[in-house]
């Protein structure tokens, strides 16, 4: 089983996560940590503050000469804007005096709509949302991300799996129904202002946000992770909290601004008759069964099929809105408008690869759940029994 967590707030000195049970022999290095990390931070519509910023990446535990080593992975992603921040985000009490003088440190109070702000400083009694979005900032995804790589280096080495995200709608603009990226197009999807796998889709893309961000306003979208290479199997039929495509949709949902999930051509399906929504099942030239379409999003009774994976995102758009919304100053009760410094006009590329890195560790926590191993090896090996001694291959 695998279990992870991660630690630290937007402005602090850094992000912490940590992976548990992941087992030895997994080649990893820091640079394939900062590789992914510069992949989020990129997409067209971000704000000024990636523009400035940087992770500085380091494995502080679990990983030796490039390999895993059976124990927890530790990964800490520093801030290099710490230093601007050490007083306000100080972990020790900080003389009030320098804390006054501090502009950035004026209590925050006019809660904005759709962020975290005021149901956070309802629940955690406080009168500053300050506290509340540090945490609740999807600056955190980084360290998410980082433990993804991880999780993602596993999959390939011990099934030869890849994970893969693009874009498939910005407020309107929507790529063409059923292109999905094989591993071969990531870098081409990467290269691409809004990591979107079709050339016109994209423009339409950039386009909206170009007319967003004139008019001081955000948008959202919806983003596609498509998984190669996995065996039938993963998750189960049996017990609600054992589906694979419910822990799917619960580990997207967990990602800040997630408004909605979908497995293969999920709502569409709602609309379509049975003779056309399912994927009619044939055995291949090589003797092999498959599926003859992918509309599953390939799960079946909360189990893999074997057939590519397909899950979806939805992001509402970006809650601190340059124009900025109605709100009230929860110092005095009066009408105002919602506190906005700057902000993402859409962060939806970015999303992508916050996505991938959840599915890559609900699939690595389920590849170890059917095959377990202390040791990639066997892992492996435990993985090639099963698919030898599978009933239909
Ligand atoms: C990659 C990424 C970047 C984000 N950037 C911003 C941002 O710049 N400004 C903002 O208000 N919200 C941003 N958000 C969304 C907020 O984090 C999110 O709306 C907030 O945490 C409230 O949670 P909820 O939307 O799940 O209700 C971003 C989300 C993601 C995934
Ligand atoms: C820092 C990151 O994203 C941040 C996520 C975020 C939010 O409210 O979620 C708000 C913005 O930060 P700020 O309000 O300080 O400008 C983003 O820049 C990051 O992704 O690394």
């Amino acid at each position: 089983m695998l279990r992870w967590i991660t630690a630290g707030e937007s402005h602090g000195p850094a992000l912490t996560a940590v992976l548990e049970g992941l087992p030895a022999g997994v080649r990893v290095t820091s640079t394939d940590v900062a590789d992914d990390l510069a992949r989020r931070r990129l997409g067209y519509g971000r704000g000024a503050r990636m523009s400035f910023e940087r992770d500085e990446v380091q494995l502080l535990g679990g990983v030796r000469h490039g390999l895993s080593q059976g124990g927890p992975v530790a990964v800490q992603v520093g801030n290099t804007e710490w230093p601007k921040w050490e007083q306000v985000m100080s972990a020790d009490p900080v003389d009030e005096e320098v804390l006054a003088g501090l502009a950035r440190n004026a209590a925050l109070t006019r809660p904005r709509p759709g962020h975290a702000d005021l149901v956070g400083m309802q629940k955690y009694d406080v009168d500053d949302a300050r506290p509340i979005l540090e945490r609740a900032s999807a600056r955190e995804t980084a360290a998410r991300v980082a433990l993804g790589v991880v999780a993602k280096k596993f999959l390939e080495q011990v099934l030869g799996a890849s994970v893969l995200s693009h874009v498939v709608r910005i407020g309107g603009a929507v790529a063409p129904a059923g292109s999905v990226p094989e591993p071969g197009d990531l870098e081409r999807v990467d290269a691409d202002p809004v990591r979107a796998l079709d050339p016109a889709a994209s423009a339409a893309m950039v386009e909206e946000i170009d007319r967003a961000h004139k008019d001081g306003d955000t948008l959202g979208g919806v983003v596609e992770v498509v998984v190669h290479g996995l065996p039938p199997g993963l998750g189960s039929h049996v017990h609600w909290d054992r589906r694979i495509d419910a822990r799917l949709a619960g580990a997207l949902m967990g990602i800040q601004a997630i408004k909605g999930v979908e497995v293969g051509d999920g709502f569409e399906l709602a609309a379509t008759p049975g003779s056309r929504a399912h994927d009619e099942i044939e055995t291949d030239d090589a003797g092999h069964v498959r599926r003859r379409s992918g509309r599953s999003g390939g799960t079946e009774g909360g189990m893999t099929t074997g057939e590519v994976l397909r899950v979806r995102a939805a992001m509402k758009p970006i809650a601190t809105v340059p124009r900025a919304l109605d709100t009230i100053d929860t110092a005095t009760g009066e009408a105002a408008k919602a506190h906005h410094q700057r902000s993402d006009v859409c962060a939806v590329p970015a999303a992508g690869v916050v996505a991938e890195a959840m599915v890559a560790l609900v699939l690595a926590d389920a590849v170890l759940e059917k095959f377990g191993g202390d040791s990639v090896g066997e892992t492996r090996r435990n993985v090639q029994g099963y698919l030898e001694h599978l009933r239909v291959k």
